[in-house]
């Protein structure tokens, strides 16, 4: 059986982490495309180099040649520009909406099957014009936001209870933003809740709610300690697993930015994190998880958030408009 063919657009800091994931794990062969060719061929040409020391066998080419994605079965998007301390992802959006476009249209003609991971920030609305632009399936066109978010969140209540990454699973949902919403009570230990931990003694509500800040405020961390640039190695992982689950059609539940048709809070025709089944087919299913009334009221201002950004995306690209 031929091998997969993984296209990654941005060969930036995920674009070149994503490449070395890929390689190592032999996901399939991979295309690394950038406006700025020698960036692409030169990741492209050194992972080539390390693959007879790692043993693993991957095609890599490097490329600012949109014919090459052509035939992909999966494509991940990172071209565009990262945040600077201080800034707000939304703040990005005069750059990064001009540069979606252009990997939209690249990908519908060369690319049209392909099951397309955005990462590219500000993360829902990217993920949002990318379909608008490129009239993919929504089901083929997913954003990678929750799986890093929630990544984030365990690892900060491993690090509360001294336990194991491997056994601390948690949801966040809404928009990848200050506003983003990780769920206390579905999130667990060993299957046992937040809640009831709090009442076991393991922690405090204080302490789950300085954890829950620090979650929603993760990626300006990482913005702030880098002082140039935003994080990459999470990010890439996080993308690779969803890409693993549509290749091996796993079926994997993960929270992912899909375009909600209602399963949520009643929201429809918008890009925000909702936990998806994963497979063959895209986006299976939505988890139509019922909130709590706190719970909705914080998806819901989540959700305005999105909205917003949205909205100037539509004044810049008249074209978004309905
Ligand atoms: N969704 C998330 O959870 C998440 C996490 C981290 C970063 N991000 C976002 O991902 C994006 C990429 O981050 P990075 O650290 O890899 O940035 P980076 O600057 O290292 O890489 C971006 C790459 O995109 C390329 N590029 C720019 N315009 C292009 C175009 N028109 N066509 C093709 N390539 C183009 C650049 O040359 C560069 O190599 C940023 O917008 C960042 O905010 C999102
Ligand atoms: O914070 C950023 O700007 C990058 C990314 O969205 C993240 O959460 O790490």
């Amino acid at each position: 059986m031929a091998r997969a063919k993984i296209a990654l657009i941005g060969a930036g800091m995920i674009g070149g982490t994503l490449a070395h994931i890929a390689a190592r794990e032999e996901l399939g062969d991979v295309v690394l495309f950038d406006i700025f060719e020698g960036t692409a061929k030169g990741k492209a040409l050194d992972l080539s180099e390390a693959a007879p020391v790692f043993g693993k066998d991957s095609n890599l080419k490097g490329t600012n040649d949109y014919a090459d994605i052509a035939g992909a079965d999966v494509c991940i998007i990172t071209a565009g520009f990262p945040r600077k301390p201080g800034m707000d992802r939304s703040e990005l959006i005069g750059k990064n909406l001009g540069v979606i476009k252009q990997v939209a249209e690249g990908i519908k003609e060369h690319a049209p099957k392909a099951f397309v991971i955005c990462i590219t920030n500000p993360l829902d609305a990217m993920v949002w014009a990318l379909q608008k632009f490129s009239g993919l399936q929504p089901r083929k066109v997913v954003g990678m936001a929750g799986v890093l978010d929630s990544a984030r969140f365990r690892y900060f209540l491993a690090d509360e209870f001294g336990c194991s990454v491997e056994d601390v699973h948690a949801s966040v949902l809404g928009g990848h933003g200050d506003t983003m919403v990780p769920l206390v009570r579905y999130s667990t230990v060993n299957g046992v809740p937040l809640p009831d931990l709090i009442k076991m003694k393991w922690t405090t509500q204080e302490r789950v709610d300085a954890i829950v800040e620090r979650t929603r405020k993760g990626g300006g961390e990482i913005v702030g300690l880098l002082g140039n640039g935003s994080a990459f190695y999470a990010p890439a992982e996080s993308a690779i697993e969803m890409a693993k689950s549509y290749l091996r059609d796993k079926k994997r539940i993960l929270p992912c930015a899909v375009r909600l048709s209602g399963q949520i809070a009643g929201v429809r025709g918008l890009y925000v994190g909702a936990p998806a089944m994963i497979g063959a087919r895209g986006v299976e299913k939505v988890m139509n998880i019922r909130l709590k009334q706190d719970e909705r009221e914080m998806f819901m201002n989540s959700v305005e958030a999105v909205e917003k950004i949205i909205a100037d995306c539509k004044e810049m690209e008249p074209e978004l408009k309905d």
